[in-house]
């Protein structure tokens, strides 16, 4: 058995995916490799259309790369079965979309808890933690509120206590402060990274926000489908 801190959070191999046929394919990855390890923070930057939705997508085994490996923790997920990869993202992975995707019919309090009552944890327990991770992100006050009641900033912040709710091995993120000030987009950050580190587990964020990126161990560049710098280092 391989130690398991030596196992990489993320392991991605020669990724390639087209969207569409013919004339209107669209090569969104052209063989990309990325390795994030436990305990790391990586910023994935790059301009708009590059990929960077793709990839994670990928990386959550919400899509499937056209050829190359992604594996999860050492579980390569391309030939998993649909259950067994809902199963792993229910165990492994938080995230946080680009758009927040809440539950309208629920409160704040009871979306931040659907990933504990998805894994089976009682209601009770669960709305508990969801409290701690909603205090966690500045919104104690605002737990009883439904979707619509919210700002978007605030309606982002529970999206975020929905993902950090459970201990995920991995969490990734979409744009998780395009909707925050420059305090509240901090705030965010920082619960995101100090969670992730205390609990070994690794983060992993798309943003265009520059501001964010003194919080990344990394920084990662995209440009028309390939990883073209890494932390400054132009690849090969
Ligand atoms: N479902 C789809 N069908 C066809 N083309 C798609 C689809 N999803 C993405 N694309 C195309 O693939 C390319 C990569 O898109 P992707 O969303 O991964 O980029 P991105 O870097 O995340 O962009 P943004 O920063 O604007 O969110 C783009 O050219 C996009 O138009």
């Amino acid at each position: 058995m391989p130690d398991a801190a030596a196992v990489a959070a993320v392991s991605c191999r020669g990724l390639t995916k087209n969207y569409g046929r013919g004339e209107a394919s669209v090569a969104a990855l052209r063989g990309v490799d990325l390795d994030v390890a436990r305990g790391e923070v990586v910023m994935l930057m790059g301009p708009s259309g590059c990929g960077k939705t793709t990839l994670l997508s990928i990386i959550a085994a919400l899509l499937d790369a056209d050829a190359g490996r992604c594996a999860i923790g050492g579980t390569d997920t391309a030939g998993m079965t649909r259950t067994a990869r809902a199963t792993l993202r229910a165990a492994k992975l938080g995230f946080v979309f680009q758009a927040f995707n809440l539950l309208p019919a629920l409160t704040a309090r009871e979306n931040a808890s659907v990933p504990l009552l998805l894994a089976g944890v009682a209601r009770r327990a669960a709305e508990a933690a969801a409290e701690n991770a909603l205090a966690e992100v500045g919104l104690a006050d605002r737990r009883d509120y439904f979707p619509r009641q919210l700002s978007g900033g605030q309606q982002q912040r529970v999206a975020i206590a929905r993902a950090i709710v459970h201990p995920p091995d991995l969490l990734l993120c979409d744009e998780p402060t395009s909707a925050l000030d420059h305090d509240a987009g901090h705030q965010v950050m920082a619960v995101l990274t100090s969670r992730v580190r205390s609990l070994g587990a690794a983060l992993l964020v798309v943003t265009h926000d520059p501001r964010i990126a003194p919080f990344a161990d990394r920084v990662i560049r995209m440009e028309d489908g390939a990883i073209v710098a890494d932390d400054g280092r132009v690849a090969a």
